[in-house]
């Protein structure tokens, strides 16, 4: 990363929404294991007159060109209405380090790092659950509906479950220390809009109960500690049938992947990304290396070896 400089200095990690079994109530917080910066930066630089946005990083490109349409002004202003009191300006930089439209929880990893932020810098005066809140409703703003799954892992890391109908609003699931996951980005946008927009609108009763069963085996299997169990659930009975058309490379790739031992492949969030769940690192690598050479597409692709993320949102 270039040289800055500034008063605080925030972080907040890539995420993969659904984890295939758990559609738009399952989402788990990556980073790579070479230490990179796999998520956006935010530095407050200042208090000034005017509230001002300098964007850098390696997906600056992908963004509005005008920064005043930028996701982490939006926040800014959110965050001062819910406060219900102005708060001074800063002069704020954005490090863009996710790609747009990518399926890594990039519009909420831009808004968890902002609200985050703002909250640290202003003196906690929000909760944890309002500072959630906040941030799922600025994603809801860009996908056309309130989902919590890529804010969640974002925010607090690790493998978030969400609970819609407790006060808990989430829970933090166990994991397999072991896991690795690849992240396969091939460098072409897809909106989290148009991906939902070929969703079912309906379910039929079986299908529901086989998408609730489906969950609930992969969640009691990591309370079990049955690897396999867990890896056999990662069954994607909602999204994957209706979006595959949109990314076509997914069962020859998975067929692939699987055949040399991975233990699943899937769609991270709403796609294109792929991520591949692998037993340990030497498989990471084979199956980072595979994705590499078959599904990036240009020079804006990235394939990345991660593990769980479990600080989720932080200060540098
Ligand atoms: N800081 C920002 N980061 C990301 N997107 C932003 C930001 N500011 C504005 N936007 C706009 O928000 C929209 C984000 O779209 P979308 O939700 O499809 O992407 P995404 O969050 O990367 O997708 P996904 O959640 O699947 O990774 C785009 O239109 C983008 O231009
Ligand atoms: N659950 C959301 C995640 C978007 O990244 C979806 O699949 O539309």
């Amino acid at each position: 990363m270039q040289q800055f400089s500034y008063l605080k200095r925030y972080y907040a990690p890539a995420s993969t929404g659904n984890f295939s079994v758990g559609f738009d109530l399952l989402g788990a917080a990556f980073e790579p294991v070479n230490g990179e910066l796999f998520g956006d930066v935010l530095d407050i630089c200042a208090e000034q007159a005017e509230l001002s946005l300098e964007i850098v990083g390696r997906y600056l490109h992908q963004l509005p060109a005008n920064s005043t349409d930028n996701l982490v002004l939006s926040c800014f202003y959110a965050f001062e209405q819910k406060l219900g009191r102005t708060l001074p300006r800063l002069a704020l930089r954005l490090h863009k380090n996710l790609p747009v439209g990518s399926g890594l929880g990039s519009s909420a990893c831009s808004i968890v790092v902002a609200c985050y932020a703002f909250n640290d810098y202003f003196g906690k005066p929000l909760s944890e659950a309002e500072l959630l809140q906040l941030m799922a409703q600025a994603e809801g703003g860009v996908s056309g509906s309130v989902h919590y799954d890529n804010v969640a892992p974002s925010y607090f890391g690790g493998l978030q479950l969400m609970l819609p109908q407790s006060p808990h609003i989430c829970r933090t699931l166990p994991w397999f220390e072991h896991w690795r996951v690849v992240l396969s980005y091939p460098g072409t946008v897809l909106s989290t809009k148009a991906a939902r927009a070929v969703l079912p609108q309906q379910l039929s009763l079986s299908h529901s109960i086989a998408f609730a069963g489906m969950l609930g085996r992969f969640v009691s299997a990591l309370y079990a500690g049955d690897e396999a169990d867990a890896a056999a659930a990662l069954q994607d009975l909602v999204a994957e049938p209706a979006r595959t058309p949109l990314i076509p490379e997914l069962p020859p790739l998975r067929a692939a992947l699987m055949a040399k031992g991975i233990l699943h492949v899937g769609i991270s969030g709403a796609g294109p990304t792929l991520f591949a769940l692998c037993r340990n690192e030497a498989q990471a690598q084979l199956a980072a290396d595979y994705l590499s050479r078959h599904y990036e597409k240009n020079q804006d692709a990235t394939t990345q070896i991660c593990r769980l993320s479990l600080a989720g949102a932080r200060t540098l």
